[in-house]
């Protein structure tokens, strides 16, 4: 069943501040910050937005046009030598191809310093390679979460050359999920249990539909900043 309520809530700003489930650290300085726009997610209850709400960010507009171009010719070049990998029956994600860096251009440099001080708190120990994924049309990311091992607490991606759909679902209760809409040169942020707790997977593009409305799914490039494991806060 791929019905959800079509909650789409409008949250008060106060109640979004919450405690670090793990630290107890209160949201003010524990880097957790209020959804900057509530009408990209959807959930299955309007008591569950309320309370991952302050964990899961979706900005719109974070790059520009011509940032997304900057980082298009940094990537285009290596990703193009790459088949998109589809034969892997097992895998989190099928139609895709990937790459990580370590530099990077001024232009993209400038652009992944912005998403690391709105995404991770000054000083957090990030994973040195930016993760890069590039999904063909019909490809798709299947539930997961990420390795605890290799990653910390906070993920933050930007969507490049398409719309998509994230959909959050509880590990132990798949009655609790949310959908956030990915827009284009949008940056999402999990924070937290949305991270831990909760499988996160890209929609493909025949189940892309966003409380009733069709979302196509292009291609899709992701550009993903992790912190490291083990390091709080945050
Ligand atoms: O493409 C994305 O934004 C998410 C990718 C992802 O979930 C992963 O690589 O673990
Ligand atoms: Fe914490
Ligand atoms: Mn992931």
């Amino acid at each position: 069943m791929k019905l959800l309520l079509a909650v789409v809530t409008r949250l008060n700003k106060p109640s979004f501040w919450t405690q670090c489930v793990r630290c107890q650290s209160s949201g003010a300085n524990s880097g957790l910050l209020p959804l900057a726009d509530p009408a990209l997610i959807v959930g299955s209850s309007r008591e569950l937005v309320q309370r991952l709400g302050p964990q899961v960010e979706v900005r719109t507009g974070f790059i520009t046009e011509e940032e997304e171009g900057a980082f298009l010719r940094e990537l285009e070049p290596g990703l193009k030598k790459k088949r998109y990998e589809f034969d892997h029956w097992d895998d989190a994600i099928h139609g895709y191809r990937e790459t990580e860096r370590v530099r990077w251009g001024e232009a993209c440099e400038e652009i992944l310093n912005r998403v690391r001080s709105v995404a991770f708190v000054e000083g957090s120990p990030l994973l040195g390679p930016v993760h890069v994924l590039d999904l063909d049309k019909s490809g798709y990311i299947k539930p997961h979460i990420d390795s605890v091992k290799f990653c910390g607490s906070t993920i933050a991606g930007l969507s490049l050359l398409s719309d998509s759909i994230m959909r959050l679902v509880k590990e132990d209760d798949a009655s609790e999920r949310l959908d956030l809409l990915l827009p284009r040169y949008s940056l999402y942020i999990l924070r937290d249990q949305a991270r831990y707790n909760f499988t996160h997977e890209i929609l493909k593009d025949e189940e892309s539909v966003f409380n009733g409305q069709k979302i196509p799914r292009q291609r899709r490039i992701s550009v993903i900043c992790r912190n490291l494991p083990g390091q709080h806060p945050h």
